[in-house]
């Protein structure tokens, strides 16, 4: 049996109904990159019908049905107020119904041990819940770059490496790229502006934007990062060695949660 992984979902209106969803890639490099059973886990009812009642969310019991928990890329930001700001430009999207599952999730995973992965909004989202504040418009920063994506290519170009980040050498990022230097995708117009106390750069950009962190004190495995490791996940060394190891944690993890029965990858 593959260890599961909750996947926490996005919350969107779409013709007139509420759908909590995922993209394709991200349970693709969960069930493929880290061989792992992916879970969707839902945000909070939107009750957008005044007759639902809102639902009750233990988070604890959402960690007592994972092995690791998986925080994917969304074009929502995380609502300002978490970090204790206001809206600069109130029609870009959020998904409160998100964060109010993503933030206290991340918080108790981290605490529980449990192996916790964020990509890009995933990212943000832990920076947040542990404390950290985010630039809403990354692009308006003096001296920093613009690491939004150029809509005019196609999806494949957009995804494209486009960027170097340096690699903290002794961290992990360096240790399963076996470099210090690695080219990557950028799709996001927010950033990290105070990174969250308690945690250490795994990478960064050369304009000084933070692209990777994790939390050494944590009991588990645990990895933000920026950039998108999930698309075309098993063309690139570093994204592939990262669902990887993220898919031996969750495994090392339902081992301990199932009494040491051993679980193993599937060829
Ligand atoms: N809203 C944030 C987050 C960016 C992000 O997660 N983008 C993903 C886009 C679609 C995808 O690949 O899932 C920002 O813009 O900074």
């Amino acid at each position: 049996m593959r260890p599961v992984i909750g996947v926490i979902s996005d919350v969107k209106a779409r013709d007139g109904h509420v759908v909590h969803g995922v993209t394709e890639k991200y349970i693709y490099a969960v069930a493929r990159g880290a061989q792992a059973m992916p879970v969707l886990i839902p945000g909070t009812i939107s009750a957008v019908d005044a007759d639902m009642a809102p639902e009750r969310v233990v988070i604890d019991e959402i960690l007592d049905l994972v092995d690791a928990l998986f925080l994917p890329g969304s074009p929502s930001n995380v609502g300002p107020q978490h970090y204790g700001d206001a809206p600069h430009d109130p029609p870009l999207p959020a998904d409160p119904h998100r964060d109010d599952i993503s933030l206290p999730l991340i918080r108790a995973a981290l605490e529980r041990g449990v192996p916790l992965f964020g990509v890009c909004r995933g990212f943000q989202e832990m920076n947040v819940a542990l404390g950290g504040t985010l630039f809403q418009k990354l692009y308006a920063q003096p001296g920093r770059f613009d690491h939004r994506e150029d809509s005019s290519l196609d999806i494949a170009g957009q995804y494209a490496p486009v960027h170097e980040v340096s690699l903290a050498p002794d961290g992990v990022l360096a240790s399963l790229a076996g470099a210090t230097n690695w080219r990557v995708n950028s799709l996001h117009g927010q950033g990290v502006a105070d990174l969250a106390p308690g945690v250490v750069v795994e990478a960064q950009a050369e304009d000084g934007t933070i692209e990777a962190f994790r939390v050494p004190d944590a009991p588990g495995f645990n990895l933000a990062i920026q950039w998108h490791p999930e698309w075309r996940f098993w063309q690139d060394r570093l994204s592939s060695g990262v669902f990887t190891a993220f898919g031996t944690a969750a495994r090392l993890s339902a081992e301990r949660r199932r009494g040491g029965a051993r679980l193993k990858a599937a060829g």
